[in-house]
């Protein structure tokens, strides 16, 4: 029954090969049905709203063909995500702000409740919105001599109750409140430390490997009983948003907007650029 199943799903993804878009490239392998997603927005991948809908619908279609695996890398070896794009933060437009901030909820409900499992292969830098993108997946595979944490506290702004949770499920509530009070950076020799990665890798060749070999443990696992038992434990997280989604709307308008935040966020965009 579960193998009639499986060649029925390699058989749908038979013809769904690479699509190259602007800024989120998904090739996925025919033989295995393992998609791997690029993001590729130089110099720092950080997440605008075009980046941001583009991964949504990527995520949307590897859900209707039932991708078997998806592998979320960088094309860049030295950044994975430098987070949210802090340009969409000064943009005043409030009808742009709130599609920003709603393309943000979306990648993550997509992502952190995919039914394909899914693993970071974080081969760069992975700062606040980066490191929670690699939070949402089920494994998380890091380059050596990086780095990766929730550091919004060090921007003078506040994680959202869904960020934290990403972290606290991972890691744990006692570490997840030093790491975001603190605005702390792991290196990635620490983040395993601590559990907030699973792998150390060399390159990214030796990444994709090891993520490609997490994939192959659910090889011969049934894909709907791996999938529900992944949505039973994580489905309160993924529905504690979408229960909230106005509110953590309304909540992030009115504190991006504020001049406080915003004089803070012109202080740190100016301390990034003096520290090249
Ligand atoms: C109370 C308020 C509630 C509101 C709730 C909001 C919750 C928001 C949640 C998440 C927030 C975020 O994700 S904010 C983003 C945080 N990101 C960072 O702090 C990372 C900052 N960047 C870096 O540390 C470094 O750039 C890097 C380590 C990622 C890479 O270093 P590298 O040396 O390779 O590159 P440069 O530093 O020279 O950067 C190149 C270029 O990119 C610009 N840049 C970097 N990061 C961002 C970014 N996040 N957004 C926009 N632009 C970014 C950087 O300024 C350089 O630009 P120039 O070449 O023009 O100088």
């Amino acid at each position: 029954m579960f193998l009639r199943r499986s060649v029925t799903l390699a058989m749908s993804l038979k013809n769904y090969s690479s699509e190259a878009k602007n800024l989120v490239a998904v090739a996925v392998n025919n033989q295995t049905g393992v998609a791997t997603v690029t993001l590729q927005r130089p110099p720092v991948n950080s997440l605008n709203l075009e980046l941001l809908n583009e991964l949504s619908s990527a995520l949307t279609e590897l859900e209707e063909k039932k991708a078997r695996g998806i592998i979320l890398k960088s094309s860049s070896d030295s950044v994975f995500s430098a987070g949210l794009d802090i340009h969409e933060f000064s943009n005043t437009e409030e009808g742009r702000l709130k599609k920003f901030w709603t393309a943000l909820q979306d990648v993550w409900i997509k992502l952190y409740g995919h039914s394909a499992p899914t693993v970071a292969c974080i081969n760069g830098h992975a700062p606040a919105g980066g490191c929670l993108l690699a939070l949402s997946c089920e494994y998380r595979v890091m380059l050596k001599q990086k780095t990766i944490g929730l550091n919004e506290t060090k921007l003078g702004i506040v994680a959202p109750l869904w960020f934290i949770a990403s972290m606290e499920n991972v890691i744990g509530r006692r570490l997840t409140e030093l790491s975001l009070t603190t605005g702390k950076m792991y290196t990635t020799e620490e983040a395993l430390k601590i559990g907030l990665i699973d792998e150390i890798a060399e390159d990214t060749n030796d990444a994709v490997s090891k993520s490609e070999n997490f994939l192959k443990l659910f090889q011969n696992i049934s894909p709907f009983a791996r999938s529900q038992t992944k949505k039973f434990i994580r489905g309160n997280t993924v529905q504690s948003l979408v229960k909230t989604r106005e509110a953590d709307l309304k909540a992030f308008i009115d504190d991006i907007t504020s001049e406080k935040v915003q004089k803070g966020l012109k202080v740190y965009m100016e301390s990034l650029k003096k520290g090249k």
